[in-house]
Parts: structure tokens; sequence; C-alpha cells
């Protein structure tokens, strides 16, 4: 179950954001899509989340096209935006039963799935909380859990940890690893910090709407001559 995208163009306007980029992702493997501020990362997952429609190439979710099956190919995506998506007076668990719910979910279902992954996010202490007593980790982890209810194949997050600290970082990569070797889940990282990048990560490095390389970190390493990712990144894209 993967993702195979196939000559994506897009434009704002005039201005050429995506120009022709092509991958297909390992499935259940961890991709980190690195990129410095305004290299296009949020508007490729746009397009990946059908908020801004295709213009130019495909995009096929686990084989469906957006084009052609964007219903059954949605199905096959969980998604974390950049952005916090949940009800701030709600509490976690009501959050996970409205997001479940949306998704066509029964009453039953929801409320098996939610207990799973409370309890595999660490969060069952805190379920009947207001989304609003949780720090940024714990309200990152529940988006998280949250975007998983429908059981997706792919899981694509949005820099993920965006205003968070350095050990709450620091867990939260680790739990999507652990969730991606687990569940056998395909993802997609998008990160402009490498630290959050490890050598032997898929890495897809992004540059002014172009996919500058393609694989292993130690690869592209190797291929640069550098000993290290952080090196080998601001060689290809003249970024810090
Ligand atoms: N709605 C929009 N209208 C016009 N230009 C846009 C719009 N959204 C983004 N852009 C431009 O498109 C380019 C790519 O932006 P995008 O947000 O996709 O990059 P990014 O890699 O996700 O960066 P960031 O991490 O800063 O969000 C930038 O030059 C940005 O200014």
């Amino acid at each position: 179950m993967t993702i195979d995208a196939r000559n994506i163009g897009f434009r704002y306007g005039e201005q050429p954001v995506l120009k022709e980029v092509s991958f297909t992702l390992t499935a259940g493997r961890f991709h980190a899509l690195l990129g410095p501020n305004g290299a296009g990362k949020s508007t490729l997952f746009g397009l990946l989340t059908r908020l801004l429609a295709l213009q130019q190439g495909d995009l096929l979710l686990a084989g469906r096209s957006l084009k052609q099956h964007p219903a059954e190919a949605m199905r096959q995506l969980g998604v974390v935006f950049q952005q916090n998506a949940l009800d701030l007076d709600l509490t976690v668990r009501q959050n996970l039963h409205y997001h479940a719910a949306l998704h066509g979910l029964s009453r039953r279902t929801a409320r098996a799935r939610s207990q799973r992954e409370l309890e595999r996010f660490g969060l069952l202490e805190r379920a009947d909380d207001a989304v609003r007593q949780l720090n940024g980790g714990h309200r990152r982890r529940v988006e998280i859990a949250r975007a998983l209810l429908h059981q997706p194949s792919i899981l694509l997050l949005d820099e993920a940890t965006a205003g968070l600290d350095i050990a709450s970082r620091n867990a939260l990569n680790s739990h999507v690893r652990d969730l991606c070797a687990q569940d056998g889940l395909t993802v997609l990282w998008a990160t402009h910090l490498i630290e959050e990048v490890r050598n032997d990560d898929r890495v897809l490095i992004l540059h002014r709407g172009q996919l500058l390389a393609d694989g292993d970190g130690h690869r592209l390493c190797a291929e640069q001559g550098s000993g290290d990712l952080a090196t080998t990144f601001h060689t290809l894209t003249g970024a810090g």
C-alpha cells in the first residue's frame, strides 16, 4: 500500500510550485519528505488530501487514482495537518468518536477503536479531559490516534512536531516509527528539520518545487561524498 506520484505539476496563478514531481513510496516504510520552507511540501500534501485540485499528473493511493476513484483512494489515507484540527472544548474521547462518525464507523466500532488507540498512545488517563487541558505533545498524539481510526494504510504528517519542545518532538517521531513497524503503515513525514530524519530512512528532498533526491539516507550521503545528512541536504539545497 503506497503512494505513486506521477509527474505532478502545480501552479498558484503563474507561479510554478511543483515541477514534474514523481516518486513511488515503499509500502510499510518511514519516508522523510525534507525541504526548506517554501519548497512545496504543504502544496503536495494539499494535492494528496484533495484540498487542492490536481492540475498536472496523477496521484495513486494504494493503486487507486485520485482523479478516477477519489473516494476509494482517500479511504487509504490518514492525515495529520500542520495546524491543530481538534475541537479544544470536546474531550479527547469525544474528538475521536466524532471523527470516527465522520468516517461512517458504527458507534460500537468507534468505541472499540478509540479505546485501542488511547491505550497505544498512552492517553487513557486523559481520555475524559478536554483537549484544551492537554499539552502540545499530547494534542499531537490525539491527532495521530484520530488519523488512524479508519485504519488507513498510508499516514501523512505535515510538520507534525511544529511548536513542540525537543523531548516531545523526539518522542512523537519515535512513536510514529514504532507504528510504522507494528502496523506496516506507509508513512510520509514532511519536515524542514534535518534532526528528525535518520540515515536509514528513505529521504525525499524537495527544493523549489523539484525533487532533488530520493533514496536511502546513507546512499544519498555516499553520492554527495558527505558523512551526514545535514551536509548532504545543505549541498543539495544550499539551505541550513
Ligand atoms: N495559497 C497560495 N497562493 C500563492 N502562493 C502560495 C500559496 N500557498 C503557498 N504558496 C507558495 O508556494 C510555495 C510553496 O509553499 P508550500 O507551503 O507548499 O511550501 P512548504 O515546503 O510546505 O513550506 P512551509 O513549511 O513553509 O509551509 C511558496 O513559495 C509559497 O509562498
